[in-house]
């Protein structure tokens, strides 16, 4: 008997139908089942009831319903005798351990029923009772009470009676007489039915027991009525309040397999089942009601389709197959909101400040449990797991618990989607719980706004609230590799893109977001590796994701068409204005943002390198300004120093919309190129870097993506994109770098008077600038000023030479 519920595919817990099943009130314990046809027997009173105050307070916590010997309500004895269970009923024996639940499928608690390792086959004396009512009984009595469930009882005294095994059904449907449960109480909404099948019995037990199994099954045949579509389509065209016979409720409810459209039947279909890994796991650690929430693991992108249309408001397909989704009030990461939790373990290394503000474990706890009891609201919650860095060394489990499908599809895209057989015993190392359709408590302390992402480096968990932004997941996963990296296997974290030429040379391109990492590093000369987040070892270069988050504004298939054939069926679109006859997208319309995005798996773009690793050292490092000043020249070449100052200084604009409350170009320093994802101090990754260039030796580029002939305010031009691609072109088939070279004075940087594919005028910006000489002289020191002042809280740190290679006025 060892795994007797196992054998006969019993859920380990019955919660997912407690909603909607009648429950029979037997010692100590609640049993549900389903409702039966009446039979002509003339009801008993209710013999025993006895309310465990250890159920309720266990399901009241936290939705948890086994018993075990020191879990749940446990002190529930098995019954003192067996006409404690009425007549007819019997002990079938004891499993060979304790069972560790006695809850179970209601097909198979319609006869069977556990408490601790005892078995009884039922008699037919229990009444059938509404888990409602006994809730509501709860509610009355805190303490035990016998007293009060007849009364209780005795308003559902229409429900029927459970056959006694063996006993034939009726010839005729009976309906159930004046039960006002309605099919819309019993299987409300979306979730929770289950088939009335049999159930499968393979016991692998005594000869003695296996023959009283049969006959339970046999009896049971008679009222199992296979699925017909019909049924499904009468129930669901019928007006939800009309009354509908047993046998119809059975059949409707086991039509769920059978159908794809699964708008008003609960996902996992209608086997019995017992707890998978996951769901036990996130009972466990997160106390996610597995039996009320349906848990959609590793969704297939089809069910995410249509889950997402199902049920999310702004949702489609568009002309190019893609799903676009829309994230709400925010359309771009909230670094205000985001917080570390200060805890011993991380206390020391973390670069405490405005990027990462601390949060106390008490506000993480709070909104932590916040996150849980919003996603225990909801109907489905989906688990996607993945790796975070495709180099096996260093890789990361990843595991994302969300509300929407379209968090799960956008993660399922950004993620290294593992192999099937790696996601058998998946063991997340971090978890991210995605409850950004619900707000954040303000009032909490140390909170000053309605939206959180939280990272706890102790408990490797990220708790999202009050924002529906997917990149927060993709960005609070690239700061754990900017934490972990470094501290714990001295390799570096770049916000970079990376890819690789014929002959095995790696390009990384550093850049803030919109800077052009994405666009450039699609080259259909050059194998892609990332578009955004790489980290550089002992051996090379991997890839942290295992997709690209393209932006979308002004997207063309003539500019960039590697990028626009990937928008199809499995790419997420993100606040798209689309046209609703048509779907086709308009790029250029941001209505609803600037940062219109795209999700997408790497694999689509055609050139791409799988897996996104390179046992090569790069070859060219290319540090991508988007300088919306005008001062800036399109490429310079840099020396060692000058890489360290600028990759320091990470001097930039900060496009409209990538961050909240940005609206247009406004000039930042963000170190590192990425300031905002940084877990440890600038100095840390840019010594790094210095010593893998003195390493390596490799040649080093400062490219402005941004304006030219003028300030972006002033009537400037944003540098074409051809002329910027002309450059790279140049700088990987090695011409660049043999063309003659002359110094642009203040910002001390060496650029060159020529260049292939690109006019000579825009190489110098003061040949281009619009206005007077003077008015670019007070610009480029303007600029130059913005450096020197920025740069002085590093300068400690630095050497005399890299000081000496910025700016000089
Ligand atoms: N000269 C240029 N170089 C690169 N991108 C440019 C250039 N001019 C305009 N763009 C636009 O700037 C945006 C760069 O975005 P993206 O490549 O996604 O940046 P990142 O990956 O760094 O966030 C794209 O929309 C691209 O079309
Ligand atoms: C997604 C982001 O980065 P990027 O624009 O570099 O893709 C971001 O900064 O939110």
């Amino acid at each position: 008997m060892a795994t007797l519920a196992r054998a006969v595919n019993v859920p380990k817990s019955p919660g997912i139908l407690r909603r909607h099943c009648f429950g029979i009130l037997v010692p100590g314990a609640l049993a549900l089942r389903r409702p039966a046809p009446a039979v002509p027997v003339n009801p008993l009173p209710i013999q025993f009831v006895r309310d465990d105050p250890g159920i309720a307070n266990c399901r009241r916590r936290n939705g948890c319903k086994r018993i075990t010997a020191n879990h749940g309500p446990c002190g529930c004895e098995p019954p003192a005798s067996l006409t404690e269970l009425g007549p007819n009923s019997q002990e079938l024996g004891l499993a060979a351990k304790p069972l560790d639940y006695y809850y179970g499928h209601r097909d198979f608690l319609d006869h069977f029923f556990f408490v601790k390792s005892h078995i009884f086959k039922l008699g037919p004396n229990i009444r059938p009772y509404s888990t409602r009512a006994l809730d509501q009984h709860r509610n009355q009595t805190s303490a035990t009470s016998v007293s009060s469930f007849p009364r209780i009882c005795a308003s559902r005294k229409s429900a029927p009676l459970l056959p006694e095994p063996g006993v034939s059904a009726p010839n005729t449907p009976v309906s159930v007489p004046t039960c006002t449960r309605m099919p819309s109480e019993d299987f409300d909404g979306d979730e929770n039915i289950r088939a009335q099948s049999p159930p499968k019995m393979e016991y692998s037990n005594t000869q003695e027991q296996q023959v009283q199994v049969q006959q339970v099954q046999q009896s049971y045949l008679p009222y199992y009525q296979p699925p017909r579509v019909s049924n499904l389509l009468q129930y669901t065209n019928r007006p939800q309040r009309s009354s509908t016979s047993y046998f119809a409720r059975a059949r409707m409810v086991s039509m769920a397999p059978g159908s794809v459209n699964r708008t008003s039947l609960h996902p996992h279909g209608v086997q019995p089942r017992e707890h998978t890994e996951i769901e036990q796991e996130l009972h466990d650690k997160a106390h996610i009601d597995y039996d009320r929430v349906a848990i959609i693991q590793h969704p297939s992108v089809a069910a995410l389709y249509e889950d997402a249309l199902v049920y999310e408001t702004g949702t489609a397909i568009t002309s190019s197959g893609a799903l676009t989704a829309y994230s709400g009030e925010k359309t771009g990461r909230s670094p205000q909101d985001k917080r570390i939790v200060e805890e011993p373990g991380s206390k020391d290394e973390i670069w405490w400040g405005p990027v990462n503000k601390p949060m106390s474990p008490e506000v993480w706890r709070i909104n932590r449990e916040r996150a849980v009891d919003y996603l225990n609201t909801r109907n489905r919650i989906y688990v996607v797991d993945g790796f975070a860095g495709w180099d096996v060394r260093y890789r990361i489990n990843v595991r994302v618990v969300c509300a929407r499908a379209y968090h799960a599809l956008f993660m399922r895209n950004m993620l290294i989607r593992p192999k099937p057989e790696e996601l058998v015993h998946f063991e997340p190392h971090y978890t991210i719980y995605n409850a950004g359709s619900f707000p954040a408590n303000r009032f909490t302390t140390g909170m000053t706004s309605s939206t959180s992402v939280a990272l706890n480096f102790a408990e490797k968990e990220m708790v999202i609230l009050g924002t529906e932004y997917a990149g927060e997941m993709k960005k609070g996963i690239f700061t754990v590799l900017f934490y972990e990296m470094p501290v714990k296997h001295n390799v570096l974290t770049l916000h970079s893109s990376a890819n690789e030429g014929k002959n095995g040379d790696v390009t990384l391109f550093f850049g803030l977001s919109g800077t052009g990492k994405t666009t450039l590093s699609a080259d259909p000369n050059r194998a892609l590796i990332g578009d955004d987040e790489h980290c550089w070892t002992d051996t090379g270069v991997f890839n942290i994701e295992g997709g690209c988050y393209a932006k979308c504004v002004g997207l063309s298939a003539e500019k960039e068409p590697d990028i626009y054939n990937a928008i199809r069926f499995g790419s997420v679109l993100e606040n798209v204005v689309f046209n609703p006859e048509t779907r086709e997208v308009d790029y250029d319309d941001v209505t609803l943002t600037e940062n219109t995005r795209c999700a997408y798996p790497i694999e689509y773009i055609p050139n791409v390198k799988i897996p996104c690793i390179s046992d090569h050292h790069p070859k060219n490092l290319i540090l991508l300004t988007c300088d919306a000043s005008g001062i800036l020249p399109p490429v310079s070449k840099l020396t060692p120093e000058t890489v360290s100052y600028h990759f320091i200084s990470g001097y930039t604009s900060k496009m409209a919309g990538t961050e909240q409350g940005v609206s247009e170009p406004t000039a930042t320093f963000s170190a590192c190129f990425g300031q905002p994802f940084l877990a440890l101090h600038p100095m840390r990754y840019a010594k790094m870097l210095a010593e893998k260039i003195q390493q390596h030796g490799a040649d080093a580029w400062l490219i402005n993506t941004g304006w030219t002939g003028q300030s972006q305010s002033t009537g400037g031009k944003r540098c074409p994109l051809k002329y910027t691609r002309a450059i790279l072109d140049a700088i990987h088939s090695g011409e660049l770098a043999q063309v003659e070279y002359e110094n642009y004075p203040i910002f001390n940087l060496s650029i060159p008077k020529s260049c292939p594919g690109v006019p000579e005028a825009i190489l110098n910006p003061r040949g281009v600038w619009k206005s007077s000489d003077e008015d670019y002289l007070e610009s480029a020191k303007a600029l130059a000023i913005k450096f020197q002042e920025n740069f002085k809280k590093y300068q400690d740190g630095c050497t005399k030479e890299v000081i000496a290679a910025g700016p000089q006025i």
